[in-house]
């Protein structure tokens, strides 16, 4: 039936639907004569049993007769019609299948006018349909499907648009409706007078939803979850802090009410050290859950036990989804009920990793009933449902989720997974086509478009393997392009190109990969941003979020395959408005596809930088003796 007719979104994948229709047709053709000769060979059967009826009806009459002539009481046509009528029924009925499936035969003239009746909703072939035997099960009628292509949610498809642009945008941190004093003071206590237009944005809208106080949102109504989506280093991060510290300052009993979640220790670190920083003068405290200190000394960070009462020592935390998960469920101390604020960084590395099923289990741990020590809160909640009247009495405290990401998937599939009330989308204008139910939809994308941070220059450099490393050297010793990060695929060449350089000598070089210890990459991390080290070789381990000052130039040694990566990676550098170059060396094979996947990304251009051979002339002979001395050094490491 029409009715039901669904037109699916079947992907990219134009090419092969010719062949596709060429096969259905040949099976098509293949079934109807199947159909066809099974019904003559029924036909064919039928004619014989009718034979043999008739001429056994022949016989019987012709006895009776004899056997009534005897006794003289025929009437020779009171038994005929009856059976000429059974005849003619029989052929009738013949007649009529034949005529059906002769229609079915030229069913391909018809098909438009069966089409458009079955599409209408007359179908009468449904009715008076061919005899069950001869039915051909799946009925491979070709339809032109019509070419769907995925239309996004209205929330997706036109977002609140955030300007990319930070230096044409900026607006005093005076002019932010709702922002306290307190904060303000904060603010320019740490030189920053304006704000960046995602903060300008988003700020505004978190303080809104909790206008009437954490119970409930504006209107009664739970405040809309928010996901942003801005490029890197435009400021995302106190665009969570500052409106959550000012929501939470006024608290009177300390619980944990804002919890946010970071894919790695570093950024943990990193987030729990702005919070921090801005919520000195308040009550509030600020606890990290990411492995930095032994899971009893957290365990004590996050609540007590005063004569049988647990009291939260915590306001904010900020948690790696793995140690969090543990804190759930191994501490009795981490009370969740009161949780306001969900943040959610780096959300779409999040959501790839949503295998812990971390999510579900914060969730589980919110909506908890009161455990046995706990007597119900008032404030106990249930796991929202749909709305309605009852739902929204007695009012409950929302959990509003906060989402931030410089590579926000725009997959509807991927983002139900978070479970999202009513979501509000804040992206930068460039990265989203405007495609909903009731506009034309713009040219599907192969993949998501993200935003380029506005100073950021791209270079790629056509190389060999075997060149890189004089390539590096040329980048530090001749281009002076320091303090440099250096991007490898794996901890292996990472490791390799630090010892190379480092025996190459006259270039400070240091790593950053999970080969060092947490404590040996904070110092290095923090050697980096002193400019003790001209080059930190690392893996994506500092690619997302790291926020290094005065990064002038990332180098991409081995050329991203992701988009998300390449875009995480060079965004270490070009943040707060700031410039910054990327290189990507590029080996031959790698030139057209790399290319292909940055331009379709939306980046505004990368350009070819030519290194003549004859620049690396003079260090070509230092190079093979240092290449002899590595392998020594790699030996011996084998060795240990
Ligand atoms: N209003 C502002 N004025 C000046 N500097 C700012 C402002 N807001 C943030 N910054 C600085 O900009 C840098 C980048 O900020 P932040 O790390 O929040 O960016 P981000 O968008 O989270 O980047 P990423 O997507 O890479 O995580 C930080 O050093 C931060 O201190």
């Amino acid at each position: 039936m029409s009715l039901f007719l669904v037109n699916r979104y079947l992907g990219e994948d134009e090419d092969n639907c010719a062949s596709k229709e060429s096969r259905a047709q040949a099976l098509l053709v293949k079934l109807q004569q199947k159909a066809k000769e099974k019904q003559q060979q029924s036909l064919r059967q039928e004619e014989t049993e009718e034979q043999t009826d008739r001429k056994k009806r022949k016989a019987d009459k012709d006895s009776r007769q004899k056997h009534k002539k005897r006794k003289g009481e025929i009437d020779p046509n009171k038994d005929q019609p009856v059976e000429e009528d059974k005849n003619k029924k029989s052929g009738k009925k013949k007649q009529k299948r034949k005529k059906e499936l002769d229609g079915r035969e030229d069913m391909g003239e018809g098909e438009e006018e069966e089409k458009e009746d079955a599409e209408a909703g007359n179908d009468t072939r449904e009715k008076t349909s061919a005899p069950a035997e001869f039915t051909v099960l799946g009925g491979f009628d070709l339809k032109s499907v019509q070419k769907v292509h995925r239309v996004l949610p209205q929330w997706l498809a036109q977002p609140d648009a955030i300007h990319s642009d930070i230096k044409n945008h900026l607006v005093p941190v005076l002019d932010v409706p709702g922002l306290c004093v307190h904060l303000v003071k904060k603010l320019q206590n740490n030189q920053i007078q304006h704000l960046f237009p995602v903060q300008a944005e988003v700020i505004p809208v978190i303080l809104e939803g909790a206008q009437q106080g954490l119970l409930i949102g504006q209107g009664g109504y739970k405040p809309p979850d928010i996901c942003v989506s801005a490029p890197t280093g435009s400021g995302k991060t106190l665009a969570f802090v500052l409106p959550v510290i000012q929501v939470l300052m006024e608290r009177v009993v300390c619980e944990v009410r804002a919890l946010a979640v970071l894919p790695t220790k570093e950024l943990a670190q990193q987030v729990w050290k702005v919070f921090s920083s801005y919520a000195e003068g308040t009550t509030l405290k600020v606890v990290m859950l990411a492995g930095h200190k032994s899971f009893s000394a957290e365990q004590e960070s996050v609540s007590e036990h005063r004569g049988g009462v647990r009291r939260s020592l915590a306001d904010i935390i900020v948690a790696t989804p793995g140690r969090l998960v543990d804190h759930i469920n191994k501490s009795s101390g981490l009370c969740l009920e009161h949780l306001r604020f969900l943040i959610i960084d780096e959300a779409d590395r999040m959501i790839d990793s949503m295998h812990q099923s971390w999510l579900s289990q914060v969730v589980k741990a919110v909506y908890r009933t009161g455990s046995e020590t706990e007597p119900t809160s008032v404030f106990r909640r249930t796991e929202p449902k749909h709305i309605t009247a009852a739902s929204l009495s007695p009012p409950a405290m929302p959990l509003q989720k906060l989402l931030f990401s410089a590579t926000l998937t725009q997959n509807p599939e991927k983002l139900q997974q978070l479970g999202l009330h009513q979501p509000r989308l804040f992206s930068s204008a460039h990265s989203r086509p405007a495609t909903t139910a009731d506009t034309p939809t713009a040219p599907p994308h192969k993949q998501d478009r993200f935003d380029f941070p506005q100073g950021l220059t791209e270079y790629y450099v056509h190389c060999t393997l075997s060149k890189k490393p004089l390539l590096v050297l040329h980048f530090l010793l001749r281009m002076k392009l320091s303090p440099m990060l250096c991007f490898t695929n794996s901890r292996e060449a990472a490791h390799r190109l630090f010892l190379l350089l480092q025996l190459f000598g006259g270039v400070q070089v240091a790593e950053f990969s999970s080969r060092l210890s947490p404590a040996e990459r904070k110092k290095t991390l923090k050697e980096f941003e002193q400019g003790k080290i001209q080059m930190l070789v690392s893996t994506d381990a500092a690619a997302r979020g790291i926020d290094i000052h005065g990064v002038k130039c990332v180098l991409n040694y081995d050329a991203p395959q992701y988009i998300r990566t390449y875009i995480h990676r060079i965004g270490r550098t070009a943040r707060a408005g700031k410039a910054g170059l990327a290189f990507t060396f590029l080996l031959g094979v790698q030139e057209k596809h790399f290319l292909q996947m940055v331009m379709e990304a939306g980046s505004p251009g990368i350009h070819k930088q030519i290194i003549k051979a004859e620049s690396l002339k003079g260090m070509e002979e230092r190079y093979q003796q240092t290449l002899r001395e590595l392998q020594e050094v790699i030996r011996e490491e084998k060795a240990q």
